[in-house]
């Protein structure tokens, strides 16, 4: 942001405030809402005005919902108004953008009702597109905040740069920065702990960690866990089987195999946390009655003593489904062994960071908690995030 002109501009800022959404479609969590608070200042104290777009969920999950509760829950953080505007690149987006005065903000909906958003392509072909050429004339300048989505290459992250002046705001500085500085691929052993619902972004993850022999021990949780206990030829019963198939996850067990037969370290758990028919209890790997919820008692056990050895730990998506209170035990006990381990920590993704106890006051010298999650360990295990190689081929093509 120093390195182009944001004074009494009209600026474009894609930020990443896409929450943990409970089932009634409540917001859980507002890390990510609150960390962007810092760039927002920065850029009205300069006399601009600010137009914010983000995604929330994907079409079809429950929690793609509207940018309405964001706006206001922004409001407060910031301490100014935050206007929600109820369309993206229509007329009364497109007119309330050009009525806007000096020092205000706007929030436009969610970018992925745009249907060209959900697809990843190359910045020049973005640069064209719908979204883009709508938006773009409305603004001086663009500014990409949104680390947790700067691994996705769609048009609000990686197509203005070529067409506006533009810049990586003060969250993506800081993390692509604290993250370049203390990941030493040196340090070991360093241990990931990787859980969650986002198994086609992990097992990406996980190939580039085995290949670059950057993890020393994998422990796996959530629907990761699932994947890989398939891969092993375990049963999980057919009713587990139907989720992970629905999802498209079995698709994936071919690359888990070669992975686990090409000698990766990686762990899955011995017990699981299962409902059955509303009633939660806990059964050993070889023998799952119920539906998968979370890792078990002993495999939370055996994880900690794992991560209470390694020099550092990188954690990212929950052990189990913590948007009920009843699994959130195992992500609680691996955040727990980091935070008490002598390892440096650190915590990405934004469900699992949602776990985190708020009042506890973290040495900052020892824990990085992260906005992004897929971003993070692809950045961490030596992927170029396109939101960054977008930024770069924009410094080009104004110089
Ligand atoms: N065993 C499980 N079965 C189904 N969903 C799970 C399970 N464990 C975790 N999840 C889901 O994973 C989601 C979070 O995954 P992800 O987005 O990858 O994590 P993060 O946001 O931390 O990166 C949550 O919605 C959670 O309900
Ligand atoms: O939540 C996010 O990623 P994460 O789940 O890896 O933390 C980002 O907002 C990216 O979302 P996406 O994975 O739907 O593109």
């Amino acid at each position: 942001m120093d390195d182009i002109d944001l004074h009494s501009k009209k600026v474009l800022l894609r930020v990443d405030i896409n929450s943990p959404v409970s089932e009634n479609g409540k917001i859980l969590d507002d890390s990510r809402i609150k960390a962007h608070v810092v760039t927002i200042k920065e850029l009205l104290n300069n006399g601009n005005s600010v137009v914010l777009i983000s995604h929330q969920g994907r079409p079809g999950d429950k929690d793609f919902i509207s940018l309405e509760e964001h706006a206001k829950i922004l409001s407060q953080h910031l301490g100014e108004e935050v206007t929600f505007i109820d369309d993206v690149i229509g007329p009364y987006a497109r007119e309330s953008i050009k009525k806007l005065e000096s020092k205000r903000v706007l929030l436009l909906d969610n970018i992925r009702l745009i249907s060209e958003e959900l697809i990843e392509a190359p910045p020049q072909q973005h640069a064209k597109t719908f979204l883009v050429r709508k938006l773009a004339p409305l603004f001086d300048a663009y500014v990409n905040d949104a680390f947790a989505t700067a691994h996705r290459s769609q048009p609000s992250i990686v197509g203005f740069p070529l067409v506006l002046p533009s810049a990586a705001g003060r969250v993506m500085e800081r993390e692509v920065s604290a993250l370049a500085r203390i990941f030493n691929p040196e340090d070991s052993p360093k241990i990931f702990v990787l859980g969650g619902g986002k198994v086609h972004d992990t097992i990406r993850i996980i190939e580039n960690l085995v290949r670059r022999r950057i993890a020393d021990r994998i422990l796996t949780g959530g629907l990761v866990a699932e994947l890989f206990a398939v891969a092993k030829g375990m049963n999980l019963n057919p009713k587990n089987m139907e989720i992970l198939e629905k999802l498209g996850i079995l698709s994936l067990v071919p690359r888990a195999r070669k992975l686990l037969l090409s000698g990766a370290p990686i762990e899955i758990p011995v017990d699981y946390k299962v409902e059955n028919n509303g009633s939660v209890s806990e059964e050993p790997s070889n023998r799952i009655n119920g539906i998968i919820k979370d890792i078990g008692t002993t495999t939370a056990e055996i994880y900690s003593s794992f991560i209470k050895e390694a020099k550092v730990v990188v954690l990212r998506g929950p052990m189990g489904v913590i948007e009920d209170e009843r699994f959130k035990d195992g992500s609680k006990s691996v955040l727990k062994a980091a935070l008490e381990g002598q390892g440096y920590v650190i915590i990405g993704g934004g469900h699992m960071v949602s776990v985190l106890d708020k009042g506890s006051n973290l040495d900052s010298s020892k824990v990085h908690i992260s906005t992004g999650g897929g971003a993070l360990l692809l950045f961490l295990s030596g992927e170029k995030l396109p939101a960054l190689e977008a930024l770069s081929l924009s410094r080009v093509s104004k110089s």
